[in-house]
């Protein structure tokens, strides 16, 4: 897909649009990104309907403009599915799993009764890479279907390789004396990736773990859909969108989306602040910018880990300390839900930390973190390395530290410090000192090398998305082939 389309598809009259449905796996970095997609199809005049969990579009309506944003697009529709579970079923950390499977097990009859019932038909499908039953429907109702995976290209790939790590021996890790060897049987990354680096569910004696199974299956049946979408960029990632194109040929980058969707808004005039929107599941705390407004420039340490990652107290503690230690200014999220005990029951946020430090430090429990990002008083980001913080971090010259939870994190989070020099990875290590010595590093002692590698990487993050760039080019190719896909399908049914 490197090569491709420069010009804008034209418009069709409304009533050929085609029909699209996309459907995310139900959390916030998947909804963020496909909502962004979403809008960028309907800008294009394609009629899309958004399919939430119930428990999502209520804390989106709650949360967010969605609705009267949305409403702009008169082809737009949002629509609702159950997962299943009861409405006070957490829904954070590893318990996402469990919402996940109780879609893959309970959800598919409703989704398919969905689409034959749908009016007007549904054309065409973009379904969240990790789900698999949306894929299985769709081919067996004869709609075309495309898969996006809201991860990173190098760990899709990661991911796609497990089969041939568990053939040439090189899984399981063998204990922790062993998370330091390299990994040689992922193409591509054969100099620096350690088996500290791998998805985080690699690191199970049992390769038959059930969530280590989801993520490989559906990672691997991506050759059955049509095409892949990945939120990336060539520039960032071209090794191993090579390595990728031998399986998955037709490979669609498009992002980093946010700034690819700020930039056609831009074009049209549709959006007088580029930051207002959000589509943020919890209660946005813009008072953080008022704060920032005050702070000298890139003196503050940006510290937010997502909305998934949960940690111990003691882990809180020991990055409370280490940051006050460093006696840099800091901007923390912690969200309420953010603490667990050991049997992973949510726990109080200690009374220092909700009042914060008054001179140096601000904490909010939700911020607008994308303008967060872009405000001059930000020097780093301390990140748990989730695909979306990452790329926002890019797009906005900002260096980070990489803490990372689970999943694609501890993969991203290498990348990051060995591949693209963006900055620093703490994985694995959480204590006061660490935290306050790879703080100074970031914030002075290496400051010059990262704030270099960062800038250069924003700079080719912009070019991409900007007119003629590789992801504004493969937007307008990924219309047009929905568009002559859904004609070629509607012509037959
Ligand atoms: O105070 C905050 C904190 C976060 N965000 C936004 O929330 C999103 C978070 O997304 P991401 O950084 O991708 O983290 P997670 O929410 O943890 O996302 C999940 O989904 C991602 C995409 O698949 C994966 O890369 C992650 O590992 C997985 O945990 C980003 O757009 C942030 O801008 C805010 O708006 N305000
Ligand atoms: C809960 C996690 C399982 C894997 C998912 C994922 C992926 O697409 O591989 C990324 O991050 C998480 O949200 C999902």
């Amino acid at each position: 897909m490197e090569q491709s389309s420069s010009n804008p598809p034209p418009s069709p009259s409304p009533a050929a649009a085609p029909h699209v449905l996309i459907f995310p796996c139900p959390a916030q970095g998947h909804v963020n990104s496909m909502l962004k997609l979403a809008e960028l199809l309907s800008l294009a005049g394609l009629k899309v309907s958004f399919l939430n969990t119930e428990h999502i579009h209520e804390l989106l309506i709650q949360f967010t403009d969605v609705e009267s944003r949305f409403a702009k697009y008169p082809g737009f529709q949002f629509m609702t599915i159950s997962d299943h579970l009861p409405v006070d079923f957490p829904r954070t950390g590893n318990l996402l799993l469990e919402v996940m499977e109780s879609m893959e097990v309970k959800s598919k009859p409703t989704f398919k009764r969905l689409l034959i019932e749908s009016r007007p038909p549904v054309n065409f499908i973009i379904g969240d890479g990790i789900f698999g039953f949306p894929l299985d429907v769709a081919i067996e109702l004869g709609i075309p279907v495309f898969r996006f995976r809201t991860i990173s290209a190098c760990c899709f790939w990661g991911y796609f390789c497990i089969p041939d790590l568990l053939e040439a021996c090189e899984l399981p890790i063998k204990g922790e004396e062993d998370m330091d060897r390299l990994v040689t049987k992922v193409p591509g990354m054969e100099k620096f990736l350690r088996c500290r680096d791998l998805p985080s569910f690699c690191r199970v004696n049992d390769m038959t773990d059930p969530i280590l199974l989801m993520v490989l299956n559906e990672t691997r049946q991506t050759p059955r859909a049509q095409a892949l979408i990945l939120n990336t960029f060539e520039d960032l990632e071209a090794p191993i969108l090579s390595e990728i194109r031998k399986h998955c040929p037709k490979t669609y980058t498009i992002g980093p989306l946010h700034e690819l969707l700020k930039t056609k808004l831009r074009a049209i005039k549709k959006q007088e602040s580029s930051y207002q929107s959000s589509n943020s599941l919890w209660e946005v705390d813009r008072s953080c910018i008022t704060w920032l407004d005050t702070q000298p420039s890139e003196s503050v340490l940006y510290i937010s880990f997502g909305s998934i990652t949960v940690m111990t107290r003691d882990q809180l503690m020991e990055f409370w300390h280490g940051i006050v230690n460093s006696k840099k200014r800091f901007l923390w999220v912690i969200r309420p839900d953010s603490v667990t005990n050991n049997d992973g029951e949510v726990e109080k946020i200690p009374e220092e930390l909700q009042e914060g430090p008054k001179e140096r430090g601000y904490v909010v429990k939700w911020a607008p973190q994308e303008e967060v990002l872009a405000h001059e008083a930000i020097g780093g980001f301390l990140t748990h390395s989730g695909w979306n913080s990452t790329l926002e971090s890019i797009v906005a010259g900002v260096p980070m530290i990489c803490w990372p939870y689970f999943a694609d994190q501890q993969l991203n989070s290498r990348f990051v410090s060995e591949v693209w020099k963006l900055g620093l990875d703490m994985k694995d290590l959480c204590d006061r000192g660490a935290v306050e010595m790879m703080v100074n590093d970031l914030m002075v002692d290496r400051r010059d090398e990262f704030v270099r590698s960062a800038a250069r990487m924003a700079e080719l993050a912009r070019k991409s998305v900007s007119e003629g760039g590789t992801s504004s080019c493969n937007l307008n190719r990924l219309i047009e082939d929905i568009r002559l896909m859904s004609s070629v399908q509607a012509h037959d049914n």
